[in-house]
């Protein structure tokens, strides 16, 4: 089964799905050993890029069977060993290599290896500009004040065919994407929204899916408190429950 619709089925059956987040430059490979139960699938991705990319898909696979998808911060963040890629352009970039170059410059590659593109969205919010994204990626910045202006960008997105749309506070961000932006990015663009940075507790990514999230993505966690993964999962397939009761 092609993993996009593996990801699908998960949302069907489950009401939504946990990424964890693995940054190449910072594995935590004990922490992923634990883990592997509490998780639907791994993103493989860091904004810098200074590692042996294909060593770390490896590792990772050694360690679970997990699908593999890859979350690239570049051009050369593309391994053949992964079984897919979020196939991203930075909407609410100021810089046009963000927004196509880096993607057109990656398609031919993605296609040799025969990775699979998951059509992806990336949209930088509050506060994704005091972290490592908002500088490489050239932000201009959507304010969580204003839900409307995100929910544009996704329905920009379903309208240019992407079926994925990633809402990104920045990893370590202070704070998450607030629940009312999440929401209505949801109801107007009907799309597979995917919610990250800044999300720490299970309380947190409870209510990020009550309000319409699709799937949440924790990369910080695995680094820093590996243990929290299994509460952070059980919370998230708890509100998935409960959401496709309403
Ligand atoms: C589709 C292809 C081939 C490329 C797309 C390239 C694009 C559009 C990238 C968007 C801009 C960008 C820099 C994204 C990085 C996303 C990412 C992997 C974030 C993870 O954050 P960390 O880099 O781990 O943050 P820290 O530095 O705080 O650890
Ligand atoms: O590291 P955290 O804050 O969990 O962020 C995860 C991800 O959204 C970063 O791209
Ligand atoms: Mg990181």
């Amino acid at each position: 089964m092609k993993v996009e619709e593996r990801l699908n089925r998960i949302i069907e059956e489950e009401g939504a799905i946990y990424f964890v987040l693995v940054d190449p430059e910072n594995v935590n490979y004990e922490g992923l050993e634990k883990i592997k139960d509490y998780s639907d699938a791994i993103l493989i991705g860091g904004s810098s890029g200074i590692c042996e990319l294909d060593y770390v898909v490896k590792e990772v696979k050694k360690i679970t069977k997990l699908p593999t998808i890859l979350f690239p911060g570049n051009v050369d963040n593309i391994s053949k060993y992964a079984d897919a890629i979020l196939y991203m352009s930075l909407f609410n970039s100021l810089n046009p290599y963000w927004i196509i170059t880096a993607p057109a410059l990656g398609a031919l590659k993605i296609l040799k290896y025969n990775l699979e593109p998951i059509p992806t969205a990336y949209l930088c919010i509050e506060p994704a500009k005091k972290t490592s994204v908002g500088f490489v990626g050239d932000i201009k910045e959507i304010p969580q004040n204003k839900p409307k202006i995100t929910a544009m960008y996704c329905l920009s997105a379903k309208f240019f065919g992407f079926r994925w749309a990633y809402l990104e506070a920045g990893s370590g961000a202070e704070y998450p994407i607030n629940n009312e932006t999440i929401k209505m990015a949801k109801k107007v663009s009907g799309i597979n929204i995917i919610v990250g940075g800044g999300i720490k507790k299970p309380e947190i990514a409870y209510e990020k899916v009550l309000a319409g999230a699709d799937g949440i993505v924790t990369g910080t966690l695995v680094e820093k408190d590996p243990k929290m993964i299994e509460k952070v999962y059980d919370a998230i397939k708890k509100a998935g429950r409960e959401k496709k009761w309403i």
